[in-house]
């Protein structure tokens, strides 16, 4: 290996599980020294999570790096979106941060939709439907049912902007994060002052919201980094992903982590008023339509736990069906279902049964990522009439470019060969398994080097790995997925 040129960048990826840092070396890619250290999310009805543990995380990865990180010049932080971090006076967290999983802002998230005049009206304007995932959402849940919490709020933050302004000691954003708050606008690329009047929420307390190639400040002193060096603006995971893969328009990805997640970079500002596909901005000055389903791998190794299985441990055949909602679910827009199996006979096996579990997990993603699509090339098209995923794909733009499949789960043989299946399309696997926190150092390096991130990450050679061709599309077993799906509604619906 030769011998790092330098300069080096630190990139981070505070997600749902854990803090992970890599120093990077800005001129090759070449990653010199990584950390990684778990945070916890409350169990139970609700998701939440201490900042403070995000905090300890991360310095705690940064120490597994060693003295590379003491190199450091510039330094970036991608973070799980959504989150709603509220901070007092002293810049303490209020109570613990309400999580992007959390779907116990549903019935806020109804009576915004209604009250700013329908799904429509709020794809229009902010680009997206407000899941309960959205920052609003859950800002509108804590007035409701902690009133003190909110009264003692002098600061509103998401998990990426509470990290950087630990870091700098200023309160900012950007625009692909501020994107997933349903308070930022992006008709008008700015914070809306009708909703934030509404939910009773003063824009005083909101970060400034960067441009792209902006810096977020430099580090304080005291921290275990080099004082001075550069803060790039960070930005929500997904779009520090799309930084990291170096993402051409139309491209498509499949994100296999606690969250799935499917997405393209557009240069068409998405509309979406099914609320099936989030119009969330990019890091850059795009656009990134995605959707997201909050049942993914955590699901399927708690379904494997649960038959005391292998992960990899999947058997084909059998009729079963399981739709593993065991938080609810985000996509389809299922808040209150919980878990489902049907389809059980005498001779299903369990290896049937956890296969049956990655069948429902991918099909939801696939049949969302005809969505995604779709606002990519014309947002005139809706999902494809027959329901099942890819019956209605590739109507434009970039023809049958491989799915780029990332995450965690990427490393699973099970999760490929299911995508592979259920979706009939090429698969590539960057060889690059930290793609956020390599798009956090790609930013970085980009600040530092006056380059464009996503020409680092090509040059850098993330996206590359082995392709897997093309098998001829499961038709049977999405049709089965689909038709549960829709014959359990009701159920599924119940609070
Ligand atoms: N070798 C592997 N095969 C399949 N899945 C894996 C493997 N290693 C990790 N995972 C999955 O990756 C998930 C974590 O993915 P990651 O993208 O880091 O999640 P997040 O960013 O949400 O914290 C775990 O829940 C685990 O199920
Ligand atoms: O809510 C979304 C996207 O809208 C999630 O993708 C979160 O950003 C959490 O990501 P992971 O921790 O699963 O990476």
């Amino acid at each position: 290996m030769a011998a790092p040129e330098g300069p080096f960048v630190i990139g981070v990826d505070s997600s749902t599980q854990s803090a992970k840092a890599l120093v990077v070396d800005a001129a090759t890619g070449e990653v010199v020294a990584r950390g990684q250290a778990p945070h916890t999310v409350t169990p139970g009805p609700g998701h939440e999570s201490d900042p403070e543990e995000w905090w300890q995380a991360l310095t705690a990865a940064l120490e597994q790096c060693g003295p590379a990180a003491q190199q450091a010049s510039a330094i970036s932080v991608g973070g799980q979106q959504h989150g709603l971090v509220t901070l007092d006076a002293d810049g303490r967290p209020v109570r613990p941060a309400l999580l992007w999983n959390d779907v116990r802002s549903a019935p806020q998230s109804d009576r915004l939709i209604e009250r700013l005049g329908g799904p429509a009206a709020w794809a229009d304007r902010f680009g997206s439907v407000p899941a309960p995932a959205f920052t609003v959402t859950k800002w509108a849940w804590l007035c409701e049912n902690e009133p003190d919490s909110a009264a003692a709020t002098s600061a509103v933050r998401l998990p990426h902007d509470y990290l950087t302004g630990r870091l700098t000691g200023e309160g900012t954003t950007d625009r692909g994060d501020a994107s997933g708050t349903g308070w930022w606008a992006s008709s008008t690329g700015a914070y809306d002052e009708e909703i934030l009047e509404l939910i009773g929420l003063s824009p005083k307390l909101l970060p400034r919201v960067l441009a792209p190639g902006e810096a977020a400040g430099t580090v304080r002193p005291d921290l275990p980094l080099p004082a001075g060096a550069l803060v790039a603006s960070g930005t929500g995971d997904n779009m520090a992903a799309a930084l990291g893969l170096g993402l051409r328009p139309g491209q498509p990805v499949l994100s296999l982590g606690t969250s799935g997640t499917v997405y393209a970079v557009s240069t068409r500002r998405p509309t979406d008023p099914t609320g099936t596909v989030a119009g969330f901005a990019d890091a850059r000055g795009d656009w990134l339509p995605l959707a997201c389903t909050l049942n993914c791998t955590l699901a399927v190794d708690r379904v494997a736990a649960l038959l005391s299985l292998d992960r990899e441990a999947v058997e084909g055949g059998g009729e079963a069906v399981l739709l593993p909602f065991l938080d609810g679910e985000r996509t389809p827009n299922l808040p209150y279902a919980s878990g489902l199996l049907s389809g059980l006979r005498h001779d299903t096996t369990p290896g049937q049964v956890l296969q049956a579990a990655y069948d429902g997990a991918v099909f939801a993603l696939l049949r969302a990522l005809d969505q995604v699509l779709d606002e990519r090339d014309t947002g005139a098209q809706g999902a494809h009439p027959s329901g099942a995923p890819g019956a209605g794909r590739d109507t434009g733009g970039e023809g049958d470019a491989p799915l780029l499949l990332i995450g965690g789960g990427a490393k699973g043989t099970a999760w490929r060969e299911t995508v592979r299946r259920l979706s009939g399309r090429p698969v590539q696997v960057p060889r690059a398994e930290e793609l956020v926190a390599l798009g956090a150092a790609a930013q970085a390096a980009g600040l530092l080097l006056e380059e464009d991130p996503t020409a680092v990450a090509r040059r850098w050679g993330t996206a590359q790995g082995p392709s897997y061709e093309a098998v001829p599309r499961d038709e049977a077993t999405s049709t089965r997925v689909a038709e549960t799906l829709a014959g359990a509604d009701t159920l599924l619906r119940q609070r």
